[in-house]
Formats: structure tokens, sequence, C-alpha cells
């Protein structure tokens, strides 16, 4: 499972070669965590390691696996930015290839955090991509207004993706319906990393603002999430290649 030889853009700063896939492995069990890390060996791009699997297993667990793997460090940071900055620079050391601060919590904060990254790493292309979530794939326009956002989904995506890539971001976390006008509004640099991901027949569960893998890498994803899909498939290792299938064939 090493990273592929052309990574994407903001990685290499070359336009990307084709949609890569992220397992989110969502357990708190570390034997099925490691069961499915297994039977996915070679047949995603990288591992998506979130709250569920962090504050269960542990960071030593977490640890472990980045020190093996490609990670995509999922904690969706969201404090003052002293706070947030802090955080960050504890999991340095992890070196998880992306991870992520809620574009929400404002500028201040998300430029505190790409400094804290590049004074850890500075220019070396192992920083960690700092990505601002900026609407949950679960959320609609109903669930929006019922925070106070008066706006549609894909309005609220291209303001708080605007702001979070002028303060530092290197990409954002959206759902696959806001990639074309945010690659409009942003260019081709920018990392976009899409969960929401359902292939065609399966159920959409909590998210919202789903499309399917072709969809989105015809869209011009960089990442997509993929969690339940893979993970609850009776076969995981299969349901992960026919992703990478309908990826190549977009
Ligand atoms: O807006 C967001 C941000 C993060 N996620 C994460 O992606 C996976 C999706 O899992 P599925 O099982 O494929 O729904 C999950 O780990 C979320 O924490 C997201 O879904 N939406």
């Amino acid at each position: 499972m090493g990273l592929p030889q052309e990574s994407g853009p903001g990685i290499k700063g070359v336009a990307p070669a084709r949609t890569r896939l992220i397992a989110a492995i969502d357990t708190a069990d570390p034997q099925r965590a490691r069961f499915l890390i297994n039977a996915l060996e070679g047949k995603v791009d990288a591992i998506k390691l979130g709250l569920e699997f962090t504050y269960s297993c542990g960071f030593d667990a977490a640890r472990e696996i980045a020190a093996r793997h490609p990670v995509f460090l999922d904690l969706k940071l969201h404090d003052i930015p002293n706070t947030v900055a802090a955080g960050l620079k504890a999991l340095c050391p992890l070196k998880p290839v992306l991870t992520t601060i809620h574009a929400s919590g404002g500028r201040e904060m998300i430029a505190r955090s790409r400094e804290v990254l590049q004074e850890a790493f500075g220019d070396s292309p192992e920083r960690p991509r700092l990505l601002a979530v900026t609407v949950l794939t679960s959320m609609d326009a109903a669930g929006l207004n019922e925070i106070g956002v008066p706006a549609s989904p894909l309005e609220q995506v291209i303001r708080l993706g605007k702001m979070a890539v002028e303060a530092g971001a290197d990409g954002l976390v959206c759902s696959a319906h806001e990639i074309t006008a945010l690659r409009e509004a942003l260019g081709p640099q920018v990392e976009l990393v899409v969960p929401g991901i359902r292939p065609a027949g399966s159920v959409a569960n909590d998210q919202k603002r789903v499309m399917t893998p072709a969809q989105a890498a015809r869209a011009g994803a960089s990442w997509i999430v993929v969690g339940r899909p893979i993970t609850q498939a009776e076969d995981p290792a299969r349901a992960a290649t026919l992703i990478q299938e309908e990826l190549a064939s977009a």
C-alpha cells in the first residue's frame, strides 16, 4: 500500500494522474482493523483512521499503522487557534499523509495549523497535507439551515473552501457535488478529498450528499474516501478492487 508514484496536486505539484482510494477503517476493535488493513493491502492507496479507531484503540495503535501505511488521520480538529495548533503539533510524529481540521474554525485557526506543520516539516514532502472540512457530507440544506446557515451546501462549501485555501489549507473535504465549482474557483492544485461515496445500488446510510466513485472521479476528486461499502462488504478486498476498477475506467 505505498503511495503511488504520481501523487496528486499539493503533494508533488503535478496534476493528479488518477483519483486515489482511501478506505475508512471505522472500528473500535483493533483486531478487526488489523484484519481489514491486511485484506486491503495493495488494494487501496491509503487508510483513514478517524475518531472511532483513535479514541478506542489509542494513539500507539494509530502510530503503528502510520509507520507501515500511508494514513489519513481524520480527527477534524475544531477549537481555538492555540489549542488546534498544539493538538496538530502533537500529531506530527505520526506523519500522516493527510490530516483534518474544520474550516468553520476560522481563518486564524487554519493559518496557525498550517504554520505548525510548516515549522515541524519545512518543505519536506513528508509534511502532512492540511485539509479543511467544509460542510459534512451528512448535511443537506435543511440541516445547514437548522444550525443557522442560510445557504445551500454548495454556497457554503465554496465560501469556506476559498477562505480555507487562502488561509493555508492544502485541500478540502467536500462532497462530490461541489467538486466542479471548487475546481473552477480554486484550480487544479487543491487537494479535494471526497467522502459520501456510494457504489451504485449501495445504501446511503447517514450520508446525504452522495455520488458514485466514477462520478466523483469524472468531476475531479483527488481522493475518494469509502468506509462501510468496503468494511461491511462480505469481501472487503473485492469491494475495494471493484471501486478501483470503476475509478480506472471513469
Ligand atoms: O464530510 C465528511 C467528512 C468525513 N467523513 C468521513 O468519511 C468516512 C465515510 O464513511 P462511509 O462509511 O463511507 O460513509 C467516515 O469515516 C466519515 O467520518 C464523511 O463521511 N463526511
